[in-house]
């Protein structure tokens, strides 16, 4: 593998590329504009910056050197070289169909699709191609850079080749993978997103303040992070988008979306992105490398 396609460089995207990148690969990162790919350079080239911080497998090789990697595009005619394409456009079915149409158009036969999705159905994504076998569900952590794990997720289709080839990829990354069977939401959001969404309920209904929550979280049970935290990394926006495709998918009522939630997604608060969440965020912390 030589060439990894990314797709989305939004809170996800940003940091595969990043992490391709710093492991040596040649990256092609598509979005929709020219506006967002600047914002994307900007911040990975910050990223790059604190990665010493945080990282210990950090590099002495120069930022620029890591940045001149990644190639940055709305074109997807330049994924034509592509080994690997990882996906992370927005958790919504229309958006995520219409990508997939057309990178098994403009992709080699050979190149393996690895969707980066929270909660979408690997096995619905791969029937859309012309390559079910070459489809695998990659669910990376956030911040990307700093996990070591990956919950990789077997399509119906998904081939043995395919899977051995995303765990030797992960390895050279030094990642492992935890795989999984399909089904929506996998194992980690499956779980987590009923925590964070409950989580907002006892917000809604005064019970606590998100500190109090997250805290109790924190010190009672020594998670590194409170579920109220974890949604404002995540995105708001993304939390409501998987709780809705979980709440469609099992037809569950326990994966109803906590009015709260919806509001402040309906407000544009949608967490550390956006510099406003359960908690506020000053600028030079909105893409700081956390956990
Ligand atoms: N945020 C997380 O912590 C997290 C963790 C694991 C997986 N995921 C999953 O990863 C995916 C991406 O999430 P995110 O948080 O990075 O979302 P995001 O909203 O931050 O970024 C999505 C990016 O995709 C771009 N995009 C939209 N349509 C596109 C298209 N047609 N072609 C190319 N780019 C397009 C947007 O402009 C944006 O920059 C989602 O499926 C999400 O569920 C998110």
């Amino acid at each position: 593998m030589k060439v990894i396609g990314v797709i989305g460089a939004g809170v996800m995207g940003t940091g595969v590329a990043h992490n391709f990148a710093l492991a040596g690969y040649d990256v092609v990162l598509v979005d929709i504009s020219e506006e967002i790919l600047t914002k994307a350079k900007a911040q990975i080239a910050n990223n790059i910056r604190f990665q010493g911080l945080y990282n210990k497998d950090f590099t002495a090789e120069k930022p620029e050197a890591i940045l001149n990697r990644i190639s940055f595009t709305a074109d997807y005619g330049l994924l034509k070289n592509a080994d690997y394409v990882i996906e992370n456009v927005p958790e919504k079915w229309e958006i995520k169909k219409e990508v997939y149409i057309t990178l098994d158009s403009v992709c080699p036969e050979h190149c393996i699709f690895s969707v980066n999705t929270s909660c979408i159905s690997i096995t619905k994504v791969a029937a859309l191609t012309n390559r079910p076998t070459k489809v695998i569900g990659a669910h990376y952590m956030n911040p990307v850079i700093m996990k070591p794990v990956v919950e990789v997720i077997k399509g119906f289709h998904t081939s043995e080749e395919t899977i051995e080839a995303t765990i030797n990829l992960l390895a050279t990354l030094n990642k492992e993978a935890i795989i999984v069977n399909d089904l929506p939401g996998f194992v980690s959001n499956r779980i987590s997103h009923l925590m964070m969404n409950e989580a907002a309920f006892v917000v809604q209904d005064q019970i606590a303040e998100p500190k109090d929550v997250d805290d109790i979280f924190k010190k009672c049970f020594g998670h590194k992070m409170g579920p109220l935290e974890t949604a404002d990394l995540i995105g708001l926006d993304t939390v409501v988008h998987s709780l809705d495709i979980l709440y469609d998918s099992y037809q569950d009522p326990k994966f109803r979306v906590c009015p709260l939630l919806r509001k402040m997604v309906e407000a544009g608060t949608h967490g550390r992105k956006t510099g406003q969440g359960f908690y506020s965020y000053p600028i030079y912390e909105q893409s700081l490398v956390k956990s």
